[in-house]
């Protein structure tokens, strides 16, 4: 039988996880699963796309295998979301931050395939924010996060455990992304 496995891209906000899973999607057609999350879309963001957005009420009347807070806003995955990707494809992804990352690792064992995304200069997360066009006072807000210090590091339980990328030059990234889905992915 297939092994169905995970893809868990984490890491700093801005470091670039969701680009990651795009192009595992344009390239290699690897499904991405949808997360919950109260926070407002930004420009350009789709709801049942990007996330399904939810109001505090909807939030709460999910099954969730974790959820988190992340600057004041609440995020889930749903045990029905990684089903519904995984019935798509044995191999598939998801956008997690550490904490979300450590659980997928703790429930999923093996299957759970994490990968950490960092950035050399924490300067560029800032600069790559402002490009994607998140308002001043957001960007303001989760730098101020316990979550945006908490994120800059590889959680010490997935230290060995987790690939780390980085993610400086799109190129090597890009080039790095293509060996681990050989190493994944069943032809
Ligand atoms: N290697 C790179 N060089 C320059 N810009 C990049 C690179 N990788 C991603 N970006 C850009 O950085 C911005 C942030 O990327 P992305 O939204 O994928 O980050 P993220 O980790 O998903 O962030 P968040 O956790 O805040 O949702 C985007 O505008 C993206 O196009
Ligand atoms: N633990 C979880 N983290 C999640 C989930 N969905 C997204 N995220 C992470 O939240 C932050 C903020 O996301 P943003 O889209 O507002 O920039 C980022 O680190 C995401 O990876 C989830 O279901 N669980």
């Amino acid at each position: 039988m297939t092994t169905q496995r995970v893809l868990v891209v984490t890491g700093p906000t801005g470091s670039g996880k969701t680009t990651v899973c795009r192009y595992l999607l344009e390239k290699y057609q690897i499904p991405q699963v949808i997360t919950h999350t109260t926070r407002a879309p930004r420009t350009g963001e789709t709801n049942n796309v990007d996330y399904y957005f939810e109001t505090p009420a909807s939030f709460a009347t999910k099954h969730y295998l974790e959820h988190v807070t992340y600057s004041g806003n609440q995020y889930g995955s749903s045990r029905e979301g990684l089903a519904a990707a995984w019935e798509k494809s044995p191999l598939i992804s998801i956008v997690l931050d550490t904490a979300g990352a450590v659980t997928y690792a703790e429930a999923l064992g093996d299957q759970a395939v994490i990968v950490y995304l960092e950035v050399t200069e924490q300067a560029a997360l800032i600069d790559r924010l402002t490009a994607r066009g998140d308002a001043a006072e957001r960007i303001q807000k989760r730098v101020a996060s316990d979550e945006y210090a908490r994120d800059q590091q590889l959680p010490a339980s997935l230290v060995g455990h987790a690939q780390v990328i980085v993610n400086d030059d799109w190129a090597q990234t890009a080039a790095a992304l293509d060996a681990l889905v050989a190493k994944y992915r069943i032809a």
